[in-house]
């Protein structure tokens, strides 16, 4: 029986993926062999030594301890794309709510008081105060053209809009699907420069936050509009509120309330909603439960984001699933154990990705508990399972 932490409330959807004769699912359970999360904040919980797999049902792992878990042998799944629709709907919204001051104007009907006759006149003498703009003709720059920036930059040129992108490492599968007309900017101070909207579709990593800060700011058009919804801390809020606050700025519209942010005229803010949609958390949750699945029980790595991508087709009968660190004569250290063993090896297959490599090695009989202590003491070796019979 496999063991499955929930610390999030997780898709039905995703969780029917994982039958009840063979996995147990909590959101309190002792020694989960995997756990399910949307995003709970793990860099600060303890994480029993029982786990061999995270599953974030979603895009960012930012709230993951990613790298502590490659350390220890965990892989870290996410579901890439499987919330891209949800965001892109959120951020043209989000275009149309600040160019026609939408919140500002709702706010303005609902504070409406008298008869009907009184407030069809303050409507008419108030509504000028929320004029707008139309997006057509107007230029989107999306910094980030993975699975949400390639949809948000389509859809924006669907409606007219002139659009830019950057993205130093765009894949090619992604470049593939970008409108042809999207133009490539050469830097970020390039697309700024030249966007009356930007949107932000990056993970939040060193290397982006705070990429956008006052003295970037200064390098958008006058009147601009500034739209996140990739992470809190991807921009500097205090320079965007300074920025809104001398005028340089239209609008802000992001999916991450904050004190500064939530009562300020001139921004918008959401309660994280961005993948917040039925779709959007089916699609997520069935994607991870499927990779965690068969990762538990054959070793194949889908979508993990610290692991190498790795399918042996597995009949069940007996096979030894080892992560180790990738440097000389790993393999050959196993076997030679194995051998040892009187274990003759059917199958093998070995797959590196930066620091970490995966080995699945299928045997003709069942590894003993001591040949398996034996393999986890080679230096180097991060975990040993024993999978099928
Ligand atoms: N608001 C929400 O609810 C919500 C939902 C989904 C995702 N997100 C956030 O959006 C982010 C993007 O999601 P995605 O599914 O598009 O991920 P993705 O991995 O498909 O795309 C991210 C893209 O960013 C690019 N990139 C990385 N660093 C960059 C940099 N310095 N400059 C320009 N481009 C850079 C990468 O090359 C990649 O193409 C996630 O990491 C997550 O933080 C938020
Ligand atoms: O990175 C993501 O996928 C989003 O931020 C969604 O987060 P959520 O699953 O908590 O809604």
């Amino acid at each position: 029986m496999f063991k499955i932490q929930t610390l999030n409330n997780i898709s039905v959807a995703g969780l029917e993926r994982l039958p009840r004769d063979r996995y147990e699912v909590a959101s309190e359970i002792a020694n989960p062999d995997a756990i399910l999360v949307r995003s709970a904040k793990m860099h600060e919980l303890p994480i029993a030594p029982s786990v061999k797999a995270i599953g974030r049902a979603g895009a960012g792992t930012n709230n993951v301890p990613v790298a502590a878990m490659t350390g220890r042998g965990v892989a870290v799944f996410n579901a890439p794309g499987a919330n891209a629709n949800a965001v892109k709907e959120l951020v043209i919204a989000g275009m149309l709510i600040a160019a026609r001051n939408i919140a500002q104007a709702w706010q303005f009907s609902r504070s409406l008081t008298g008869d009907d006759a009184a407030i069809s006149q303050a409507v008419e003498s108030g509504k000028k105060q929320f004029g707008g703009f139309e997006l057509p003709g107007r230029t989107l720059g999306v910094i980030g053209l993975g699975a949400i920036g390639v949809k948000v930059a389509n859809a924006a040129r669907a409606l007219g809009m002139k659009v830019i992108g950057y993205d130093p490492t765009i894949t090619v599968r992604r470049a593939w699907q970008l409108e042809s007309d999207v133009q490539a900017a050469l830097s970020i101070d390039d697309l700024l420069a030249r966007s009356d909207f930007v949107t932000f579709h990056v993970p939040l990593t060193d290397a982006t936050r705070h990429m956008i800060n006052a003295e970037r700011i200064q390098t958008l058009p006058k009147n601009a509009v500034l739209l996140n919804f990739s992470r809190e801390g991807i921009l500097d809020d205090a320079a965007v509120v300074a920025a809104l606050d001398q005028g340089h700025l239209y609008a802000y519209c992001c999916d991450f309330p904050s004190n500064l942010l939530k009562d300020h005229p001139r921004v918008v803010t959401l309660p994280h909603l961005g993948a917040s949609t039925r779709e959007a958390e089916d699609n997520c949750a069935i994607m991870v439960a499927d990779q965690i699945r068969e990762y538990l029980e054959s070793g194949n790595v889908t979508n993990a984001v610290n692991f190498p991508e790795i399918c042996l087709p597995f009949n069940g009968d007996h096979r030894l699933a080892i992560v180790n660190s990738n440097v000389p004569n790993m393999v050959g250290q196993i076997s030679t154990d194995l051998a040892a063993a009187g274990l003759n090896i059917i199958d093998m297959l070995n797959r590196s990705r930066g620091d970490v490599a995966v080995t699945l090695i299928d045997v003709d009989q069942r590894c003993s508990d001591e040949t398996l202590a034996r393999l986890q003491g080679i230096s180097g070796v991060l975990s040993v399972r024993r999978l099928g019979g």
